[in-house]
């Protein structure tokens, strides 16, 4: 049973330089994400959003603030947390199984190890599949090679960042189904970036919104719905009918648009 921890960001502000001029990305973000909590975020394009996850991973820096796991300072490339992008990013040369083993620290796995890795390919329903190669595979299933190689360091924090944004909306919205299953079995903390609305209340427990770059938290919203959650049920819709006024108050339409 992993010991979940809860990330906490402290007043994050970050800045970069594009030709010698600064642009202000993200500002005084603020936000406690509890152990075992699915929050989502959400926000215009461009806003930061995807800066935000690459703090938390530490392939960037932030300007300004702090970044916390059970209150110690994140450690750069630590296994604590674990990230999945849009495109899966897998390597084409190796099997899926040596993509999901590839960052484990010792190349010659114990039993357990082993036993450990095929558990994952269940999890994530590959276990027929642990000797294809990327381009034998669908989208939806190479992002769960994606999902199932970021879950086999047991990491406290997962990160999502549009992970099913590539694929057709039936494989979407089976994938939806499928991460809440992992999530409900890997008990992972998990940070989702997207820009799907029904998404982010099929899934979470809070929905984050974030206003225009300089982005600061606009508003925060509970997802108080029982799983699995029914899209179509009067709570989904009134729950969706807010948050897209509050993201189309965000950003400038060049339509008219009513819900
Ligand atoms: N390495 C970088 N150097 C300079 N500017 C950057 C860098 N990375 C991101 N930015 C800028 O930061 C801003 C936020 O980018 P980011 O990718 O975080 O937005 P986003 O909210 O995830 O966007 P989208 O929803 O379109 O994916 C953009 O203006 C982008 O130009």
């Amino acid at each position: 049973m992993k010991n979940l921890e809860q990330l906490s960001l402290h007043n994050i502000n970050k800045s970069f330089f594009i030709n010698n001029k600064k642009i202000d990305v993200l500002k005084d973000i603020n936000l406690d994400v509890t152990p075992g909590e699915f929050v989502s975020i959400i926000g215009p394009s461009g806003c930061g959003k995807s800066t935000l996850l690459r703090l938390i991973i530490g392939l960037s820096h932030q300007t300004i603030g702090s970044i916390l796991l059970g209150g110690r300072e994140l450690q750069e490339s630590t296994h604590e947390v674990g990230i999945v992008f849009q495109e899966s990013r897998l390597f084409p040369w190796l099997s899926v199984y040596k993509n999901i083993t590839f960052g484990l620290e010792n190349e010659h796995l114990s039993q357990k190890d082993q036993a450990d890795v095929k558990e994952h390919l269940h999890l994530v329903g590959l276990e027929n599949f642990a000797d294809a190669y990327p381009s034998q595979l669908s989208g939806g299933m190479q992002q769960r090679v994606s999902i199932a190689r970021a879950l086999i360091s047991h990491p406290k924090v997962l990160l999502l960042d549009e992970p099913f944004g590539a694929l057709d909306a039936i494989t979407r919205i089976y994938m939806q189904q499928e991460i809440t299953r992992i999530w409900q079995t890997e008990k992972s903390t998990i940070l989702l970036v997207t820009h799907d609305i029904d998404e982010a209340i099929f899934l979470s427990d809070r929905v984050i919104v974030m206003s225009h770059r300089p982005a600061t938290i606009k508003n925060i919203i509970s997802v108080d719905l029982p799983r699995p959650r029914d899209r179509n049920s009067y709570d989904f819709l009134l729950l969706r009918k807010k948050i897209y006024k509050e993201f189309f108050n965000e950003i400038e339409m060049p339509f008219s648009f009513s819900i």
